[in-house]
């Protein structure tokens, strides 16, 4: 057998050697000699000087025994009849048994001693040896196994350890690196393959360079170059660095980056400062998505999320920006202020989502209006405003705004629908109109409300008439607070007249105030006001008092056929205190609410819809009437008549206007007339001013009309003198 078959199935010997050395103990020997006598004395040499020995008297007997156990020392006889010294440590060596041996021979040749040293035999003693000799080699031997176990342990330990800070550089979710003196990278872990696709190997003696993005190199030369340390090093510098996808051509870079922080320090000789310089070490942590985390908040910090305009903040910024600039250049600049009209009405009947894409496309149309440089910004709502810097002249603000209004007068399509918008623009212009941002603003606003109260759709300027009925407004609202308490208040009534009697039919009640100093003022001039001031319930509730006790002594003087029609509020309407007050005054004054009927707008239903549609619903089903006053003007109009039991319809005068010429068609007109007359609602055309527009109207079917033609809006006492001459001419006419 050779001694390389014996060891098969020993190697479990050398992987726990180190561990039962480490454990410590007394030094283990294997005394080997076939000759009984000399075994003896050697055994008996040994023994008591701490050593745990074991005999063996033959080559096989010793070989047994390593198969067994550990030994630290083996002292070696060399010709044994079985199997020779020599034989015995080839199997040690084959088997890589971490032992030392002592070869005790009685030969006499050379051979002998090189054959064991060849087979790294720690010592040679020929036979007789002397005692202290051979003490002597033991303990040296022994040290030397001591030393080798120690090294081996601490190199295990350190090849350990090594693997360890490889895995744990490997795994982090950072790159680390080093760099020679010269930028070439010396080290890079595994995640710059992960991070930004280039092959580290490929990279390793690379100059750092070719990472980075062009723009940052100046500042990758402060951290790469690194040659401070401690608290001098450079700590969280961001650079782009550059992305290779690895499945494509390796020669081509990729345009996307990635931004890296990156902390970094010098390496020299002994780690200090003034010994030389070995290059830099570093760790860089990918913060792309922080950062474009970050871009995004402060993005929508300074955005409308619905159209990507600049905001309300944003805009301010810039304004102040330009007006320094202006002020430094002696240069104009002009600020418009852009409300959509009636956009509300849309919003509410057309749903949310319908409006903020109507407004997320108003928001294109006017960007294609502007040139660079100049700033189109959200408020909120349908508010916009825009900045026009370095204007030459104030008129190229007009042109601005007549491009405005142009591209808003093409239809929009929303969801398969066509709208039609308009907007009111107001300009004001540094330094003329204000040296102060919120100046401007405020006057481009105010400039805003004028030209909606000329009728919308158009642009102006701030001017003094902008500025008088600013202050003549101002002096309105105090002044119509005082209105209600002092009884300058007062209801007109208008006429309904039946066109082919000539007779009235009904009254449409509308709200005058005597103002001490301006005179009789109509509704449209002060309601929207009251409106805005949150005075609207309280005239709301004077009104129903006041035609409520008008009515009653109208009809105590004899006019009980006479209908009475009264205007509703929105911001009344969805009130149950309101609806339940008209009840009871009109219970109080005994009128039948057959006689009443109660004019709703469009945006009657926006405040509250669902209360007020059940209110109109409850007041219908108690015999009160329902008008829809301005019909064809609102996106809802023919919704309501599924929602409500409507009984008369009224003919805008908007569409009553039109009619001028004799022989033409106003299919508006003549569509409302079909449909009340297809639903068998009765009509009421309003604003009828001429013969020609009664006529036609008669002749398209309707009869009952309301405007200027027949009557104005009158006085009690006017409508009772009308009422009682009216009743007299009946009579005269039946006795006739
Ligand atoms: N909630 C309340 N609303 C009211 C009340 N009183 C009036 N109103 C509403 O205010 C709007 C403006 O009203 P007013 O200024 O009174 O104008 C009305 C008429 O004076 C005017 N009119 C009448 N005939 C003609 C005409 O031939 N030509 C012409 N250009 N104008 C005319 O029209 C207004 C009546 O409109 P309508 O109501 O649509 O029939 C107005 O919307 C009133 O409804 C109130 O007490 N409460």
């Amino acid at each position: 057998m050779k001694p390389q078959d014996l060891t098969a199935g020993l190697s479990w010997l050398s992987a726990t050697e180190d561990s039962q050395e480490a454990a410590g103990g007394p030094s283990r020997l294997l005394l080997v000699d076939d000759e009984p006598k000399l075994l003896a004395s050697l055994h008996a040499l040994l023994d008591g000087r701490g050593f745990a020995l074991t005999t063996a008297s033959s080559g096989s007997a010793a070989i047994a025994e390593l198969g067994r156990a550990r030994f630290d020392l083996v002292l070696l006889d060399l010709g044994m009849p079985d199997m020779s010294g020599h034989d015995v440590m080839d199997f040690i060596n084959a088997g890589r048994i971490t032992t030392e041996v002592i070869v005790l021979s009685g030969h006499t040749g050379i051979d002998a001693a090189i054959g064991a040293i060849n087979r790294q035999a720690y010592g040679y003693l020929r036979k007789p040896y002397r005692q202290d000799e051979l003490l002597n080699l033991v303990r040296n031997a022994l040290e030397r196994r001591k030393l080798a176990t120690e090294n081996r342990s601490l190199f295990a330990r350190l090849a350990h350890s090594e693997k360890m800070y490889r895995f744990l550089i490997d795994s982090s979710p950072d790159i680390i690196y080093t760099l020679d003196p010269e930028g070439r990278f010396t080290y890079i872990n595994r995640r710059v393959t992960e991070l930004l696709g280039f092959d580290r190997d490929a990279l390793i003696g690379a100059p750092y360079t070719m990472l980075v993005h062009e723009d940052d190199i100046e500042r990758a030369r402060y951290v790469f170059n690194e040659r401070r340390v401690g608290e001098r090093a450079s700590r969280n510098v961001e650079l782009r660095l550059k992305c290779q996808d690895p499945a494509k051509d390796k020669r081509r870079f990729e345009t996307s980056l990635r931004t890296i922080s990156f902390n970094s320090i010098g390496l020299y000789d002994e780690g200090e400062p003034g010994a030389e310089y070995r290059g830099t070490y570093g760790i860089a942590r990918d913060v792309t998505e922080k950062r474009r985390a970050e871009e995004l908040i402060t993005y929508q910090a300074y955005h409308d999320i619905l159209t990507d305009l600049p905001n309300r903040a944003l805009f301010h910024d810039r304004l102040e920006l330009a007006l320094a600039h202006a002020r430094r250049k002696n240069q104009h600049l002009a600020l418009m202020f852009i409300d959509l009209d009636r956009f509300k009405v849309i919003n509410d009947s057309l749903g949310h989502l319908k409006g903020d894409e109507l407004l997320r496309q108003v928001a294109a149309r006017l960007k294609r209006g502007i040139r660079k440089g100049d700033t189109l910004a959200r408020l909120g709502g349908d508010e916009f405003v825009v900045l026009l810097p370095e204007l030459e002249e104030r008129e190229f603000a007009a042109v601005v705004a007549e491009k405005f209004l142009a591209a808003l007068n093409a239809p929009f399509l929303v969801d398969g629908a066509e709208l039609h918008v308009s907007a009111s623009i107001g300009i004001a212009v540094f330094p003329e109109d204000g040296d102060a941002s919120n100046d401007l603003i405020r006057h481009a606003d105010m400039a805003m409300y004028s030209v909606k109260a000329d009728g919308k759709n158009g642009f102006g300027f701030y001017d003094r008439s902008v500025r008088d009925a600013a202050h003549d407004k101002v002096a309105l609202e105090q002044e119509l607070r005082r209105a209600l308490q002092q009884d300058e208040l007062e209801m007109y009534y208008q006429p309904q007249v039946d066109a082919g009697s000539g007779m009235v039919a009904a009254v449409e009640a509308l709200m005058r105030w005597n103002h001490p100093r301006r005179g009789l003022l109509s509704a449209g001039e002060f309601l929207p006001l009251a409106e805005e001031m949150g005075l609207m319930v309280a005239l709301s509730d004077w009104m129903v008092t006041a035609v409520c006790r008008d009515f009653a002594r109208l009809r105590a003087e004899g006019h009980d056929a006479l209908r009475m029609c009264i205007n509703l509020s929105p911001t009344c309407l969805g009130r149950e205190e309101f609806l339940r007050k008209l009840w009871r005054t009109m219970q109080e004054r005994q009128i039948p609410p057959a006689q009443l009927e109660l004019e709703i707008t469009e945006n009657i239903c926006i405040r509250n819809p669902e209360v007020a549609i059940r209110q109109l619903n409850q007041l219908s089903s108690l015999g009160v009437r329902i008008a829809i006053d301005d019909f064809g003007t609102g996106y809802s109009s023919l919704a309501y008549l599924q929602r409500f039991a409507v009984d008369t319809l009224k003919i805008d005068q908007s569409f009553v206007r039109e009619i001028g010429q004799q022989g033409s068609h106003f299919p508006v007109v003549l569509a409302v007339i079909s449909i009340a007359r297809g639903l068998g609602i009765d009509l009421v055309a309003e604003g009828v001013e001429s013969e020609a527009q009664a006529r036609y109207l008669q002749q398209a079917g309707c009869r009952i009309m309301q405007g200027y033609h027949f009557q104005p809006p009158l006085p009690l006492a006017k409508l009772q003198a009308l009422l009682v001459s009216e009743t007299a001419y009946a009579a005269e006419a039946k006795l006739a």
